[in-house]
């Protein structure tokens, strides 16, 4: 699909059980199109669950899912030890049915962006964990759908490593514009990387506040602003900032 991409997403009255576990219950949720929207909640609220949703790899049990094709880049990288970073990065457009040329030629073209030049042929277990998301970026970006769905994207990774990956995160989005929905802990993540910040209750999930953050990029974390923000999420969220 080739941009721009015009497709939101549209949750109404969600409701997901599993067995006798509500994770989800009223969810009402949009992404507009373009927008980075995060979505930050206690543990196990129910934020991967609404992904999967959204990705359309579950059905919900009430309510309505309207979303476009999405790209999952789900909590672990995923990639294959067996294959180079290059061709991990050019998976998805072999899934996609493209020749291992012009799959690794797509894949290449990101590399030097997100500062990986010199390590295609790299396996993965030889690759930082910050090198890894971002080649598990790339392969969620080239399987060229209108919406990313990020599910704690930089959990794994160290504070300076998480910094420079959301820094990148936020150049790359600059360079190829995408539906975003982002599942973080983060509150401060999320402030520096949403156009709005969703907060979900403890399981059951369901939105409990949304903030707009009208604030320009790039940000930086010690701008009052964003402390401003990342307090009002954690307030919210009924912890002491
Ligand atoms: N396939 C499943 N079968 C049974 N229970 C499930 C399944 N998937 C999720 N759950 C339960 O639903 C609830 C929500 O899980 P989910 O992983 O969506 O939460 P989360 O907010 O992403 O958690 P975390 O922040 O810890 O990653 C949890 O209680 C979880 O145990």
């Amino acid at each position: 699909m080739e941009p721009p991409y015009v497709s939101g997403v549209a949750l109404t009255g969600v409701r997901k059980a599993f067995g006798d576990v509500v994770a989800l219950d009223g969810v009402d949720l949009r992404v507009r199109p373009g927008e980075l929207v995060a979505v930050v909640g206690p543990s196990g609220c129910g934020k991967s669950t609404l992904l999967e949703l959204v990705c359309g790899l579950t059905a919900p049990d009430a309510g309505s899912v309207d979303a476009p094709p999405a790209a999952l880049m789900p909590q672990r990288d995923g990639l294959l030890p067996w294959l180079s970073a290059l061709d991990n990065a050019a998976l998805a457009r072999r899934v996609a049915g493209d020749s291992r040329a012009t799959a690794r030629a797509a894949a290449h073209a990101h590399f030097a962006a997100f500062g990986l030049d010199g390590f295609e042929r790299a396996r993965p277990a030889a690759l930082s964990g910050g090198m890894r998301q971002r080649v598990a970026f790339i392969r969620t970006l080239l399987a060229g759908r209108p919406l990313l769905c990020l599910d704690e994207p930089f959990a794994s990774l160290d504070a300076l490593t998480r910094a420079q990956a959301q820094t990148w995160l936020g150049l790359a989005l600059a360079r190829e514009p995408r539906t975003v929905l982002l599942v973080t802990h983060d509150v401060e993540e999320a402030a520096l990387l949403a156009d709005r910040i969703v907060l979900l209750s403890p399981r059951p999930g369901r939105v409990v506040l949304e903030l707009d953050v009208a604030l320009a990029r790039p940000r930086v974390r010690t701008d009052a602003a964003v402390v401003e923000l990342r307090e009002r999420a954690l307030k919210a969220l009924g912890v002491d900032g």
